[in-house]
């Protein structure tokens, strides 16, 4: 079984969100139950940077290659590289104009940027890496390479052998634009049609992924529940429940081996659920590093995440005035809406003993956050599985969450009395009711230190590692070999 996969971030070479943690390690553990497996993405401007970071090779592999049906005809190379520690190659389409933007969501033209891409790709495929058997896409921007493929290239000798996967991590993304992209694209003008990828007078180009790919998942079980319905389908829940035989929601792991408090080389003082008064000592030296009070005492909440209205920003501002009447200190870290940027910054200068608003986007205090602080927040109003609160248990920190999508598979409500649960959640999307789990998780740090201690045991000691999502993907591969839709 040969396997590429293709995403427009991959960790460490581009990371905004999770997507680029999933397809940074996920390829590690399908090595070890498939073939062979490659990971293709664009080479952002912020890639060569991260290469001499982690001081990762790079070479280059192909030049002047060409899309296959797109209307840009501009040339493209390939460079190569692999996953840290690991033998497995990626790929980056590299061409100076279309990705040279130092975010790399920020090019102002994406359907241009994106489709030209997903083009590369299959060209790059079918000359360079012709034994691919299975292409596992993520999201919108890769979307168009299913429709493509059942497409264009149905004939094709070599593409038309291909398989797709499309995983959906976020459905409030869906990459929408006018139709003349289509033309651009070179794909056929009968996909501007209600049964294809025309959505609203517009074209969807994930509506795209949907419907031309052999398997779609999304990654959690609650979520590919979810986004069948209204409340949560952005109005693709109609078209999701059209596959939905062929729809599933497999969990997203992290890495243990990066993600573990023991070895954890980015934080000053190694810890596991025997030893955690060294806990305590990350929570001093975060608190020194953000111009905190120091005391080890004083239980801090923290957010990590972008700061969108995905992640519940809006409860959390709601309530910052009243939980600055507690003895209680709070960390924010994310970057996103400058709305909210604005509004939460504001909060600093109004607090600056009890709040540390951190926005900018930086790994190293992400891992010493969930390293130092008690009580992760994360009222997500929808959250297709969430990777924040699986961390934050990892290294022995409170999750206090919304019970929706992943947040509800991966987080068990807390009870003193019977000592079982990882956490504290709520259902209904309400600051009010963040507010009482908030306070309930302060008491019980404060008055009921038995139970807090078992608490944080019960967290360490969940599991959430990639081995038994990497089998549910073997086997949806297996699916989508077996079965070609068209
Ligand atoms: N400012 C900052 N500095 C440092 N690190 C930061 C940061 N902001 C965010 N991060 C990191 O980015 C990652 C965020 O991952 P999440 O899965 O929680 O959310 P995201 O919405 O990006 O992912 C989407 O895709 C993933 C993967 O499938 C799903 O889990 C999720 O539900 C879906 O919304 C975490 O590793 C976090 O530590």
């Amino acid at each position: 079984m040969n396997v590429t996969m293709v995403s427009y971030e991959v960790d460490p070479f581009a990371k905004v969100g999770g997507l680029a943690d999933v397809v940074g390690t996920l390829p590690k553990f399908l090595k070890k139950i498939v073939d062979k497996i490659n990971v293709i993405m664009p080479f952002h401007k912020v890639v060569e940077e991260n290469i001499k970071k982690y001081n990762l090779p790079l070479e280059k592999v192909a030049e002047d290659l060409y899309p296959i049906s797109h209307s840009f005809k501009y040339p493209f190379s390939v460079y190569k590289s692999h996953l840290p520690d690991t033998d497995i190659p990626i790929y980056f389409i590299k061409n100076e104009n279309l990705f040279s933007t130092k975010d790399i969501y920020e090019y102002p033209n994406k359907e241009h940027q994106t489709s030209y891409f997903s083009d590369c790709v299959l060209s790059f495929i079918k000359n360079y890496l012709s034994d691919t058997e299975i292409i596992h896409i993520n999201d919108w921007q890769t979307s168009l390479i299913s429709v493509y493929l059942k497409n264009n290239y149905r004939d094709d000798p070599i593409l038309s052998k291909t398989s797709t996967i499309l995983t959906i991590h976020n459905l409030g993304y869906q990459g929408i634009f006018p139709p003349e992209i289509l033309n651009i694209s070179g794909l056929p003008g009968y996909l501007y049609n209600i049964d294809a990828l025309e959505f609203f007078g517009q074209i969807n180009f994930l509506k795209g992924g949907i419907l031309f790919s052999d398997i779609i998942n999304t990654v959690s079980k609650t979520y590919a529940e979810e986004i069948q319905t209204e409340e949560y389908g952005y109005k693709l829940d109609g078209v999701l429940k059209v596959r939905n035989d062929d729809l599933y929601g497999i969990l997203n792991g992290i890495d243990y081996n990066i993600f573990n408090p023991e070895t954890d080389k980015s934080i000053p003082y190694n810890f596991n659920k025997d030893k955690l008064e060294n806990k305590n000592k990350n929570k001093v030296y975060l608190q020194e590093k953000l111009g905190l009070p120091k005391n080890e005492n004083v239980p801090i909440l923290s957010f990590i995440g972008r700061i969108v209205e995905q992640k519940g920003i809006d409860l959390i501002s709601e309530i910052l005035d009243y939980l600055t009447l507690l003895d209680v200190q709070i960390i924010i870290l994310g970057t996103g809406e400058k709305r909210y940027e604005d509004l939460l910054s504001k909060y600093q200068n109004k607090y600056p003993k009890k709040l540390s608003i951190n926005i900018k986007f930086d790994k190293d205090l992400a891992q010493l956050i969930y390293a130092g602080s008690d009580i992760f927040i994360m009222p997500s109003k929808y959250e297709p599985c969430g990777l924040g609160q699986m961390y934050a248990m990892r290294y022995g920190t409170i999750p206090i969450v919304r019970y929706t999508g992943g947040l509800a598979d991966t987080v068990r409500e807390f009870s003193c009395e019977t000592l079982s649960g990882t956490g504290f959640g709520f259902y209904e999307y309400s600051s009010s009711n963040l507010l009482i789990k908030i306070l309930k998780s302060i008491h019980l740090y404060n008055r009921e230190k038995n139970c807090w201690k078992k608490l944080i045991t019960n967290a360490m000691n969940e599991d959430f590692s990639w081995n038994k999502s990497a089998d549910e993907y073997h086997y949806i591969y297996k699916r989508a070999l077996s079965k070609k839709r068209f």
